[in-house]
């Protein structure tokens, strides 16, 4: 696998597909604002007009775009990934979408006689860059297998979760928890700091106790200075979150700390924080506690 298209270079695409560059890939690289593939290029990377002349080229195809909008309409769109889609051809797709895109992606693929694998990742801008995601693949076996020195490369654990939309379902699972624990840590440094507490002591705390983690530790400093330099875009975090909310709907699970987190997760958004780091919830609560 060592030639590979690479569809979409946003925060997180941009970092993979530099890592596979770096270890010794031929990537053909399509996004498409195209002036973004400049810095890919610059890097040995070379460029596709389409997705369809990315896939054209290549036997493999990564893609790594926002949401299930964006996913869709690469692939079934004109100059899409489906007009050249063929059998030997294998497409793997990174983005985070529900189990419902992720099988009519499937089925787009496998009608044309090419392989597909979801494969959402665990981890954010910086994991992306030093190749330390968690990958959380599902679908067709053998293009995993052969999908994995990329892996490899982009991630530091790969799971096999068996069928499409396991991995989709699993990727969101963690998102809610991920997201429910943001605005609770938020509401947790606002609660120190208006009841007369150092903030940066409440860090110093929670990193030594049981509920120590690495997103409190790496975003806490800078929520504390309202610095949300985005790492994750808050407007990605409330679309996993109302994607999780449908799969308890599906499911008849009650979430009720994850609908308040999407409601506040909503509210950011309508502050006109959607391009900012999901850490920037934390200003719902600060915004909420000044009108008291
Ligand atoms: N950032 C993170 O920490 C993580 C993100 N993710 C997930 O990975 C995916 C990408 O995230 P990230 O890189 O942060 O997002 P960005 O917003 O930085 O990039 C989004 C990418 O999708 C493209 N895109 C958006 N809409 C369309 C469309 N209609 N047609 C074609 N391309 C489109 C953008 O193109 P253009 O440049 O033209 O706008 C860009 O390449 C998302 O699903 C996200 O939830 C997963 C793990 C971590
Ligand atoms: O989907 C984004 C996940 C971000 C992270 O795992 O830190």
């Amino acid at each position: 696998m060592e030639e590979v298209g690479f569809l979409g270079l946003g925060i997180m695409g941009k970092a993979m597909s530099m890592n596979l560059i770096t270890h010794g890939y031929k990537v053909t690289v399509w996004n498409r604002t195209l002036s973004k593939c400049d810095e890919l290029v610059k890097h040995g990377a070379t460029v596709g007009e389409t997705p369809a002349a990315v896939v054209k080229k290549c036997k493999y195809i990564i893609a790594m775009l926002s949401d299930p909008a964006a996913a869709l309409s690469v692939v079934f769109d004109k100059d899409g990934v489906l007009e050249q889609m063929c059998s030997g051809k294998g497409y793997i797709d990174m983005s985070t979408v529900d189990a419902d895109t992720s099988s009519k992606i499937c089925e787009g693929i496998t009608s044309k006689g090419g392989r597909f694998v979801e494969a959402p990742v665990s981890g954010s801008k910086k994991p992306a860059e030093d190749g330390q995601l968690v990958i959380l693949a599902a679908g067709d076996k053998g293009l995993y297998e052969e999908a994995l020195q990329a892996f490899d490369i982009m991630g530091k654990k790969s799971f096999y979760l068996g069928g499409v939309g396991n991995g989709a379902k699993m990727k969101l699972v963690v998102n809610m928890i991920m997201g429910s624990m943001m605005n609770a840590f938020s509401e947790g440094i606002v609660l120190a700091d208006k009841s007369g507490l150092d903030p940066h002591t409440l860090l110093d705390v929670l990193d030594l106790g049981a509920i120590a983690n690495p997103m409190f530790k790496m975003k806490g400093p800078a929520m504390i200075k309202d610095d949300y330099a985005p790492a994750f875009p808050l407007k990605h975090q409330q679309k996993d979150m109302r994607l999780a909310l449908s799969l308890g709907d599906e499911n008849a699970v009650s979430m009720p700390v994850a609908a308040a987190s999407n409601e506040a997760f909503k509210k950011a958004r309508s502050m006109g924080l959607g391009d900012l780091d999901f850490s920037a919830v934390h200003e719902t609560v600060k915004a909420a506690s000044k009108s008291t």
